[in-house]
């Protein structure tokens, strides 16, 4: 099956089953908003999913071939972001920016980046160290992997986390429109994402004691 496909995934940590047998996949031209409290396992559910982590059992599959088998190719399609900003708070929001593109070796030019953070909010501010950002500004910067990189797949933490209203509809639309575009996204939130995100699948994880 083309996509990302979970098999039979079981996730246990600290002696608590978080799920079991967990199967479904992900396609192109879906938006999924994985939900559920706080503990119940989205971000170990997403991390498993990056390859990041291994699940208690079961696979992930990328294109129907088991995801270390494929790593190569699915990283290249894939932006994962954590419900951690994950920038050096030394650096300005260039300078992450800068140093993600080179660990991904891909090719930016200064124009491009600087669209972005127009796009996001953050022209003038690119010279502070991002530690001097406020928080929904550092979000801002994290979230400019999605358009700096062109990728199928997203798999997204939380990525509403302290953004205003402008930067929630802008979000949206841009879930909107990367899905329309033949795009697959993943995202967990605590808000409920409203019709700006055009339609999508609900999954739930339910806390298991
Ligand atoms: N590396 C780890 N080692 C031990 N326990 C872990 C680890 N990662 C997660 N857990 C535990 O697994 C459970 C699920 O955590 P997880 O972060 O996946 O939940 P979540 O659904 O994303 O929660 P939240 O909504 O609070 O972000 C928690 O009880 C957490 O303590």
């Amino acid at each position: 099956m083309s996509g990302l496909v979970a098999d039979n995934l079981t996730c246990i940590k600290q002696d608590r089953v978080l799920f079991d047998q967990l199967s479904f996949s992900l396609l192109p031209g879906e938006l999924v908003y994985l939900r559920g409290p706080n503990g119940a396992g989205k971000t170990s559910l997403l991390r498993i999913l990056t390859g990041l982590s291994q699940p208690e059992s079961g696979q992930v599959l990328f294109h129907s071939e088991p995801l270390n088998s494929v790593y190569r190719d699915y990283s290249t399609q894939l932006v994962y972001l954590g419900h951690k900003a994950g920038l050096n708070g030394g650096l300005t929001a260039l300078e992450n920016l800068t140093f993600w593109l080179a660990q991904s070796q891909l090719l930016v030019s200064t124009s491009r980046l600087y669209e972005v953070l127009e796009l996001l909010g953050l022209v003038g501010l690119e010279d502070v160290a991002v530690r001097y950002l406020s928080a929904g500004q550092q979000r801002r910067v994290a979230l400019a992997r999605l358009w700096l990189k062109p990728s199928v797949y997203w798999l997204l933490d939380e990525p509403f986390t302290a953004l205003d209203t402008s930067g929630i509809a802008l979000l949206e639309d841009t879930f909107n429109n990367h899905v329309r575009n033949g795009g697959a996204i993943m995202c967990t939130s605590h808000q409920p994402l409203s019709e700006r995100a055009g339609p999508l699948r609900c999954m739930d994880l339910e806390y298991r004691f």
